[in-house]
């Protein structure tokens, strides 16, 4: 460990993203730690054991990649292949993802991928450990993480992209995404990821300050699920396998009706080569796929179609439609207001829909909901220009101002909706030029990394009034 993370200090990790060659400060080449690492990666040796109980259904994946089991893009590679193999057994219900090196459940993503690398093998690795996510947390198995050993940064990872997690009651170990601690990101989609298992409060703590938790810690905020003495930990893994797949409808129904997931990385219609980093690290994207359940799901397209929308029947009536792990054929879930025969269930399960209807005025504004369009509209919305929007541009034009992921100074991507000079009002402090992101007051250097990046924060400007609001002296 002390050669990484000093050989990565020493190269800083501002290399990952600038693509730095293998060159420290000093123009010497870096040859023997890395080589060394280099060659450990290579190793032809398995990465991965899988064995499949058919009388069970139950799968054990055992990574066995010394000395840590880290994430190198081999190390992914094999282990998406091995899931995807068994996501495709249908014999196969549940999956247990254990290590068996001691000590160390995985270290996280393999740090020498991080730096000196070609821009192809970045964009490579990077899309390997979206995959990894993706797969494991999409899955259709139950799935439970046997942490029998440390599992910092990317392990944490993987183990909270399970259904449950069981830890080792070994206070030698550790868990938790700690990339703060070593001056990198842990992306939003390692948040989301945390947020749906600790809650706003811890992730944010958690993140903001890079903590890596003991295991009783770990417990008590929720961050695993129940300690037992290592030597049980595999055997209680398959105890506690079987009671979920004793639910009725084995897994399927209440694995993916219940557990709040946010896949927003979903490839809805991304795929090959353009997973390009900065492609997806920095677009801010509304997947709302989440419930996309692999091969089943065709989803959909944001907006409506004409003539089964009655004007006051949809223009003034909110409604939060939350078909969030809707399974096909199995969900019962009634969205809100929705009654009668005329709802099939495919017109509500697999149509996504945005019906932001929030300050719809009867008689004034005929807003339809996002993606909308068509002549019905006489009023124009998110992107509406012109000059007869003088209060209503505030009172009517649906904002979302998403900060999510802003850092001061560094960050370009401006808040949805926000371009050029027609913001005569200044939301947030935020005005003309200056749109490279510093708004709710907030400029220069004195706000730290994670401090921008993980703290939840959600500022509605809606019903903003030019002149009248004061709501741009958000002090921080
Ligand atoms: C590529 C382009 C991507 C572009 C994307 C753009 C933006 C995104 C930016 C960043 C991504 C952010 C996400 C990061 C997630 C991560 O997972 S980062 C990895 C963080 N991991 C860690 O901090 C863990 C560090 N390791 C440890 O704490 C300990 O090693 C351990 C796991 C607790 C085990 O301790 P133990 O004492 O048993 O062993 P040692 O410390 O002696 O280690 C043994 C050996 O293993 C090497 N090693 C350890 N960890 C790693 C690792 N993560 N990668 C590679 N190698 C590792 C260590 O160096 C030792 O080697 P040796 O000295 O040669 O023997």
């Amino acid at each position: 460990m002390a050669n990484v993370l000093r050989n990565s200090a020493k190269f800083g990790f501002s290399g990952v993203l600038s693509q730095l060659s293998i060159h420290s400060r000093h123009g010497r080449e870096c040859v023997s730690p890395c080589f060394s690492l280099q060659q450990r990666n290579n190793s032809t040796s398995p990465k991965i054991k899988v064995d499949l109980d058919s009388s069970t259904g139950v799968a054990v994946l055992r990574m066995q990649s010394p000395p840590v089991n880290s994430l190198s893009l081999d190390f992914l590679t094999e282990f998406c292949i091995n899931l995807e193999k068994l996501e495709m057994d249908r014999s196969c219900r549940g999956l247990i993802i254990t290590s068996t090196l001691s000590k160390v459940f995985s270290a996280g993503l393999d740090i020498m991928e991080m730096y000196g690398k070609s821009p192809e093998r970045c964009g490579e690795f990077w899309k390997a450990v979206q995959e990894m996510w993706l797969k494991l947390y999409g899955s259709n198995m139950a799935t439970i993480a046997a942490i029998n050993g440390s599992s910092p940064a990317g392990g944490c990872l993987m183990s909270i992209g399970c259904d449950y997690r069981i830890m080792a009651d070994n206070p030698r170990y550790s868990i938790g995404l700690n990339e703060t601690q070593l001056g990198i990101v842990a992306p939003f989609w390692f948040k989301d990821t945390l947020v749906n298992t600790v809650g706003n409060r811890a992730a944010e703590l958690s993140l903001e300050l890079g903590l890596l938790y003991s295991a009783p810690d770990a417990l008590k905020i929720g961050l695993v699920d129940q300690l037992v003495p290592e030597d049980q930990v595999l055997s209680t893994a398959q105890d506690t396998m079987s009671k979920w797949l004793a639910v009725p409808g084995q897994n399927t129904l209440s694995h993916w009706l219940y557990r709040v997931r946010t896949l927003s990385l979903s490839h809805t219609g991304c795929t090959g080569s353009e997973h390009s980093p900065s492609h997806w690290l920095y677009r801010v994207r509304t997947l709302s796929l989440t419930l996309a359940v692999p091969g089943q799901n065709t989803l959909s397209h944001t907006g409506c179609t004409r003539s089964e929308h009655s004007p006051s029947h949809w223009l003034y009536r909110v409604r939060t439609l939350s078909l969030t792990l809707a399974v096909p054929g199995q969900n019962t879930l009634s969205h809100t207001g929705c009654t009668g025969s005329e709802y099939s269930p495919s017109h509500w399960l697999y149509r996504v829909r945005i019906l932001s209807l929030t300050l719809a005025v009867p008689g004034q504004n005929t807003l339809p909901h996002t993606g909308c369009t068509g002549s019905e509209h006489s009023l124009s919305h998110t992107g509406c220009t012109g000059s007869e929007h003088s209060l209503s541009h505030w009172l009517y034009r649906v904002r979302i101002l998403s900060l999510t992921l802003a850092v001061p100074g560094q960050n370009t991507l401006p808040h949805t909706g926000c371009t050029g000079s027609e913001h005569s009002l200044s939301h947030t402090g935020c005005t003309g030029s200056e749109h490279t992101l510093p708004h709710t007051g907030c400029t220069g250097s004195e706000y730290s990394l994670s401090h921008w990046l993980y703290r939840v924060r959600t500022l509605s400007l809606t019903l903003a009034v030019p002149g009248q609001n004061t709501l741009s002296q958000y002090t921080l």
